[in-house]
């Protein structure tokens, strides 16, 4: 499945998905240019599940390339930092962008991510669930530096994603492949 990852600056995307990808986390990462993509297939069941993940760039010069990325999507990722109230205002414009704009039927899921800095935290967990609830979408906290709940956050969403009709001849780029390789289409 497709996934687009968004969107404010420093709140971690591109760690979680180098977690997820690569389970390796870079104190000194780069701030994205553009975007950025990477796929990892994951067993989930008797099946494998295919991600391809479009990382795009927080910041605001980049913010007309997102619907590029989304558009295309079967799910969402839109991640704050808990230890930053304003992430969290930043994090529901872009889902009322993608309430407007993304696609019918996509999948948000909310990470409030740095959780290992709780202790300096700004937006209560409570918070981000009542808010998560209100507009139908996954919610978990994770740290990409502790590696706390990045499989979660993945394997929330492909519980959420219908499975393809194996007919259907689908152009969003996700394949869900059967481990006796019969390739069903999928998602995105
Ligand atoms: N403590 C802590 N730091 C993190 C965590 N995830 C990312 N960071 C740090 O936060 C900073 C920004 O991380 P990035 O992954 O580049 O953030 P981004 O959202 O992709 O940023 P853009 O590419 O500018 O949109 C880096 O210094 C990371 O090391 C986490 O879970 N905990």
């Amino acid at each position: 499945m497709q996934l687009g990852l968004g969107k404010d600056t420093g709140v971690g995307k591109s760690s979680i998905v180098c977690r997820f990808v690569q389970d390796h986390f870079d104190h000194n990462i780069s701030p994205t240019i553009g975007a950025s993509f990477m796929t990892k297939t994951v067993p989930c069941g008797n099946e494998l599940h295919k991600f391809l993940i479009w990382d795009t760039a927080g910041q605001e010069r980049f913010h007309s390339l997102a619907p590029m990325y989304y558009r295309g999507s079967a799910a969402a990722v839109i991640v704050y930092d808990i230890t930053k109230q304003d992430s969290f205002h930043t994090l529901k414009k872009w889902v009322k962008e993608l309430k407007e704009h993304g696609p019918e039927n996509i999948v948000m899921a909310i990470a409030g991510n740095k959780c290992d800095l709780s202790d300096i935290r700004e937006v209560p967990l409570k918070d981000a669930k009542e808010y998560a609830e209100s507009i139908g979408a996954v919610v978990v906290e994770t740290s990409a530096k502790n590696a706390i709940n990045i499989e979660e956050l993945f394997q929330g969403i492909s519980r959420q994603i219908p499975p393809l009709d194996p007919h259907e001849n689908g152009n969003n780029g996700t394949i869900k492949l059967k481990p006796t390789s019969q390739a069903g289409r999928r998602c995105c």
